[in-house]
């Protein structure tokens, strides 16, 4: 059965032969090199001294070429995948230009380029005396120009695939922009710089029209090993034919070494590889007298910041104020974050911290920490290293930041998994780390992008336990990007309810649970909301139906009643008694929460309410889905809110 069901369809024979022709096609050369080779002289023919001369000239200029391929090709590759400018398409093209030209054509233009009479060859020769062409430098001109357009090809795939939150958060953290790209991009993209970086050297190794046109065929000068097997086929084929073997294995070794490797994306890696040491080697920027110790630096930074573009609002929160920002997908949140940042075009913050506008200074200059909703923890750096980044940014000594970052991983639990790099690590376990990072990085405004959405039920009050005990000593302002509602209450001393980018509430929880201006908010915060027009004793409904409330307000006037889930009264018989608001219904759904249950219960008499009752009052009514019952609220237990 099994084997059956593993057994591979069979491809259709209309494409299985031409792709077996195919193969056979492209086999057939290196059958033709493998069975003409003259095994017993193969010794002989590789260690005659012009073929080891031109060996010697051919790595020689290989190298060379990918020196200067990768000195100018990362940055360029860099520009490409990240910076929008005029012209891009041209430089593209321009880039990969050298790959489809025939070689011989690209060896003219360099001689028209660079050689005597070229446009640039007379200057060369008065100023620096080199003539390149008959020179090996003519030869390592030559193969960088055929070959680097691999690397710059490879380099700007694996960039491109880079998500850009990686690179952002550690701006954030204070590291400058070419700090961020030695320690967290170069490390990232390494698979596709080094597949870039093989290719290049192959291609180069191997280069033959561009050279021999342009930098002509001396031997021991410029007559590298292909330009000695094409000299050789003339009079010797058995040793041409040796040397073609040679540099048909090299060619086949780096291509099964990289095994398609330049087509991946820059996953999670495993091995940090040699760029992990780049963390330490590259320069810091210092942001401003940093004492260590205490969180945040021990200081106080009130926030006040005007935002315009997309969100339109204003943000003034005292020191130690949380903030959590809610809204519908698309409000506006995380732009309000990124205008925060300085990191997006489409808003502009004018920001203040303290005494400091920092409204001009760039992202890593600001001292706003950041933790996506990815959390984008480094995946080539351990949780201690991911931890004491922004330490290490800020000049913090290296000790120093390692033991403070290991004390902020302790006091978020994750301590004991200081060494597992982020791959190792659970999505609560990241999430966690990413908060550590964030706290220990000293920041004067905090912003978390729903940080416990990754978490279960228990990790997420553990952490919201932790993160309140923090943010208490904290001196600057947080605030917390949520749809969790508990999250919202708890965590914070105020709600900002954003709509279409702009203010709709912005007051203390309890305000907002009590008179939420919006159904949106009533409903996130568990609350039944129905809007209305008010008439003599209470309110029209928008969807139908009356509502009989205890306080009313002048007839005419827009407005949302709030009725909690826990003052709804759910009977299997219609009640007697004091309720003015009774509706027949039937059971839609029913959910736990916590230790209770959550009814909904749909009318053609009013909209939907959802009462919250016991597990065992739902037992004794018999509550199952499409139970006919009845609901009540009490006229008292309606709060209208004007709109
Ligand atoms: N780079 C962009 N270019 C154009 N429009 C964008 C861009 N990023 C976001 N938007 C749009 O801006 C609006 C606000 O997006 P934003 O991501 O800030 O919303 P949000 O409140 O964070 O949403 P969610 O709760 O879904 O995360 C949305 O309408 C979105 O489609």
């Amino acid at each position: 059965m099994s084997r059956l069901r593993t057994r591979r369809a069979r491809p259709p024979v209309a494409l299985a032969l031409p792709a077996l022709l195919a193969v056979a096609f492209l086999l057939m050369p290196l059958v033709g090199i493998l069975t003409r080779t003259h095994w017993r002289d193969l010794g002989a023919h590789l260690t005659s001294p012009g073929v080891v001369e031109a060996l010697r000239l051919s790595l020689v200029v290989s190298l060379w070429a990918l020196g200067f391929s990768l000195l100018l090709g990362v940055p360029l590759a860099w520009l490409l995948a990240r910076v929008e400018f005029k012209g891009k398409a041209l430089v593209r093209s321009l880039v990969l230009l050298p790959m489809v030209l025939p070689p011989t054509v690209g060896g003219v233009a360099l001689l028209l380029g660079f050689g005597r009479r070229g446009l640039l060859g007379p200057w060369l020769e008065g100023t620096f005396g080199i003539t390149l062409p008959f020179h090996t430098s003519g030869a390592v001109i030559a193969a960088t120009f055929v070959a680097m357009p691999f690397l710059v090809i490879s380099l700007e795939g694996a960039l491109g695939g880079l998500r850009p939150s990686y690179e952002e958060t550690a701006a954030s953290l204070g590291s400058t922009p070419l700090r961020v790209f030695f320690t967290v991009t170069l490390p990232m993209v390494a698979p596709g710089l080094i597949a870039g970086a093989a290719l290049t050297w192959a291609r180069a190794l191997g280069e033959f029209g561009a050279t021999i046109t342009f930098a002509g065929n001396l031997p021991g000068t410029t007559q590298t090993l292909p330009l000695q097997v094409y000299l050789l086929l003339q009079d010797q084929p058995e040793a041409a034919t040796s040397v073609s073997l040679l540099l048909l294995v090299i060619a086949m070794a780096v291509l099964i070494a990289l095994r398609g490797r330049w087509t991946g994306t820059p996953a999670a890696r495993k091995d940090p590889g040699a760029f992990a040491v780049a963390e330490e080697a590259a320069g810091t920027e210092p942001v401003g007298p940093v004492p260590p110790g205490s969180p945040a630096d021990g200081g106080h930074w009130p926030l006040h910041a005007t935002v315009t573009g997309f969100n339109e609002l204003t943000l003034d929160a005292e020191p130690g104020t949380t903030i959590a920002v809610v809204g519908e997908n698309g409000a506006g949140k995380t732009t309000l974050l990124r205008a925060l940042l300085g990191l997006t075009p489409r808003a502009h913050a004018e920001l203040r911290l303290g005494d400091a506008d920092v409204t001009g200074l760039p992202p890593h200059r600001r001292q706003v920490a950041w933790v996506p909703q990815d959390g984008a923890l480094f995946p080539h750096l351990s949780a201690l290293a991911n931890t004491s980044y922004g330490l290490r940014a800020r000049r913090v000594p290296r000790a120093v930041a390692r033991a403070e970052a290991q004390a902020w991983l302790d006091r978020l639990g994750v301590g004991h998994l200081a060494h597992r790099k982020p791959a190792q690590l659970s999505g609560g376990q990241a999430q966690r780390v990413a908060l550590a990072r964030a706290l220990a990085a000293r920041p004067r405004l905090l912003l978390l992008d729903e940080p416990l959405a990754a978490l279960d039920q228990t990790t997420r009050a553990h952490v919201r336990h932790t993160l309140r005990t923090h943010l208490a000593g904290f001196g600057g302002v947080c605030l917390i990007v949520t749809h969790d509602p508990v999250e919202a209450v708890s965590l914070a001393d105020r709600v900002l309810v954003l709509s279409d980018g702009r203010t709709l509430q912005d007051a203390p929880p309890s305000e907002v649970t009590r008179h939420p201006r919006s159904p949106w908010v009533a409903r996130m915060l568990g609350r039944n909301a129905w809007p209305g027009t008010a008439s003599a004793d209470g309110l029209e409904l928008a969807a139908g139906g009356r509502l009989v409330v205890a306080e009313a307000l002048p007839a005419g006037a827009q407005a949302l009643a709030i009725i909690g889930p826990e003052a709804v009264s759910v009977h299997r018989d219609r009640p007697s008694g004091s309720p003015r608001n009774v509706w027949p219904g039937t059971v839609r759904e029913i959910t736990s929460v916590g230790s209770r249950l959550r009814v909904l219960v749909g009318s053609e008499q009013a909209p939907d309410l959802v009462a919250e009752i016991t597990p065992e009052a739902a037992a004794e009514l018999g509550l199952v889905d499409g139970a006919a019952v009845w609901t009540s609220v009490k006229a008292t237990e309606v709060t209208l809110v004007r709109l």
